[in-house]
């Protein structure tokens, strides 16, 4: 089995599933790779809705592989890294349907942003996530700090991103950034949570997402997701963000 899988589901959804519980379905260049297959899959497909989640029920998605990613030493090399990402979470938060992140367990740094690129987040009963990135003197750099500003008040967001701390299920619910609370089976849930959404027509749910789509390219967000890209690869290439990344691999 690879790192990730792509099936179709029930009622037209398609379903991504990052498949790398060893490591806490830590995103490698293969995942990208699948993101970007599936996104396209999802846009020329008659797909009803997009859903992402994680392998196991310990980790929805770690982040960026460290023991990947700390091999990129300059701000050059992370940008290219980080801006592939950030295009994907783009291209993700554009799709013309619904898209859904069932957080089946912990969401930590780039895993928050991509839950954050998508419309909806589930979160089993339990679960936690953080936008640990200011731990390890860096910034969001896959679009995430650019898109919670969209999505949530922005003390809310910036208290968030600065804390850089692990928040519960339901601080999380509180707060705004999780949707809907689930313990079971989580695609029964997701299911019965876009129920009424999945019996409308597919051009009534792609109008409706082109109103905030359209809001979006109107603020050049797209470029502000490019530029916080651009900005965290400058604060990557710091000796102190390869210190705090060497301190987790040699724990
Ligand atoms: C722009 C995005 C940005 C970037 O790409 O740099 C980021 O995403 S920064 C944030 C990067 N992610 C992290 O800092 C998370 C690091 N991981 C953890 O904090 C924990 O692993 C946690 C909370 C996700 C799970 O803790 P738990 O105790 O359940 O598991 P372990 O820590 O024992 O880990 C098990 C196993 O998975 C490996 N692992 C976990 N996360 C990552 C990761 N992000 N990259 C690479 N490998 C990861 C960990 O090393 C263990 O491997 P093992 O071979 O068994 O020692």
């Amino acid at each position: 089995m690879g790192s990730y899988t792509i099936s179709e589901e029930q009622n037209g959804l398609l379903l991504f599933t990052i498949n790398r519980p060893e490591k806490r379905n830590a995103v490698n260049y293969e995942i990208m790779d699948g993101l970007e297959e599936v996104l396209s899959v999802a846009a020329n497909k008659e797909t009803k809705a997009l859903v992402l989640t994680g392998a196991g029920d310990r980790a929805f998605c770690s982040g960026g592989d460290l023991s990947v990613f700390h091999k990129l030493r300059t701000a050059d090399e992370a940008a290219v890294m980080l801006s592939r990402m950030a295009e994907i979470l783009t291209r993700l938060l554009m799709l013309p349907i619904p898209t859904v992140a069932i957080l089946n367990g912990t969401a930590i740094g780039g895993g928050c942003e991509i839950a954050s690129a998508c419309d909806f987040r589930l979160g089993r009963k339990g679960m936690q996530a953080g936008f640990v990135q200011g731990n390890m003197a860096i910034t969001t750099g896959w679009g995430g700090g650019s898109i919670l500003f969209e999505k949530l008040p922005s003390s809310i967001a910036l208290k968030m991103l600065g804390d850089a701390r692990l928040y519960s299920a339901d601080e999380l619910y509180e707060l705004g950034f999780l949707d809907y609370l689930y313990d079971g089976d989580a695609m029964c849930q997701c299911i019965s949570f876009l129920e009424r959404m999945l019996d409308k027509e597919t051009a009534v749910l792609s109008a409706y997402k082109q109103l905030v789509t359209k809001k979006w390219m109107a603020s050049s967000l797209p470029e502000r997701i490019a530029a916080e890209a651009r900005n965290c690869a400058t604060l990557w290439g710091e000796e102190v963000h390869h210190e705090k990344v060497a301190q987790f691999l040699k724990k």
